[in-house]
């Protein structure tokens, strides 16, 4: 289980997290959302050890997140792994799709070469990579396709929990209906835990069992994701609701894309 308890994050006098409690059990899913600004991607770098709370605590099955430079660190990737917006930082240009899906098997086990590689051809198949692109360069790759690379070297070891920033907010509909496919194709197979960070709430009911609304660093509402429309939701995550023109939209979308998707010849 994830657990995050009283965390808070402050950079002078500016709060960025607010005393953040959080509890995802082992193949659960939850969503945080947020306007810009509400602190989700600073909660992502927490989970991932990559910055430090101010105060509160972190634990995944019982282990506390390292704070310091140790080995610790090793076994905290070896869960967690993170899977952000596509950028340009997320692999490297000058290796191929290939090399950098097994990137992590170099780092963290002692497997041959060939083990490796066989292993990277493996999940390249699993997020649906045509094998022919695993000698092409992440240039040379389209949106959705990187992000499926992405995904794949994220999931290569194997982590308990992937915490996914934004990863299919630039994507057009096709792709990101698939990429979400995916995610809970894995989840129920693999027991995948996930948080999926997001400020696009239309997504989020469709992957997530709870959802966690942000403002400002704090929580304002935690609830479950069947009750994202109802009457009882807070004033703030009612408007991010009706900003984002979402209210009676998601079945007939639903229904509407896995059509599109039925149609289409298009793969990432
Ligand atoms: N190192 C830092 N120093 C000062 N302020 C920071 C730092 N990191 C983040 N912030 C501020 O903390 C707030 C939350 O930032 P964060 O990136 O976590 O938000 P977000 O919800 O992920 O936004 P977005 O959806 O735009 O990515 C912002 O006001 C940001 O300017």
């Amino acid at each position: 289980m994830l657990e995050i308890n009283q965390l808070s994050k402050s950079v002078g006098e500016k709060i960025i997290l607010d005393k953040l409690e959080i509890r995802l059990p082992i193949g659960r899913s939850l969503a945080v959302v947020g306007e810009s600004g509400s602190g989700k991607s600073t909660l992502a770098k927490m989970i991932m050890a990559l910055a430090r709370p101010t105060s509160g605590s972190i634990s995944f099955n019982g282990v506390v997140a390292p704070q310091h430079k140790t080995s610790d660190f090793k076994a905290w990737y070896r869960q967690i792994q993170l899977v952000f917006q596509n950028t340009a930082a997320s692999l490297d240009p000058r290796m191929t799709i290939m090399q950098s899906i097994e990137e992590p098997l170099r780092y963290f086990t002692k497997l041959e070469k060939s083990d490796r590689k066989q292993r990277a051809a493996e999940y390249a198949d699993l997020v649906g990579l045509p094998s022919m692109l695993l000698t092409s360069l992440p240039n040379q790759l389209s949106g959705g396709q990187y992000q499926r690379a992405c995904i794949a070297k994220a999931l290569i070891l194997k982590p308990k929990l992937l915490v996914c920033d934004e990863i299919v907010s630039n994507l057009d509909v096709i792709h990101q209906y698939k990429i979400i496919k995916l995610l809970q194709k894995l989840r129920e197979e693999q027991k995948l835990s996930l948080v999926f960070i997001t400020h696009d709430l239309s997504l989020v009911s469709r992957l997530s069992d709870q959802i966690m609304v942000m403002k400002n660093g704090r929580m304002v509402e935690l609830f479950n994701s069947e009750a994202l429309h109802s009457e009882d939701r807070h004033p703030y995550t009612r408007s991010l609701l009706e900003t984002a023109k979402l209210i009676g939209r998601r079945n007939e979308e639903d229904s509407h894309i896995a059509d599109m998707v039925k149609k289409t010849t298009i793969s990432i």
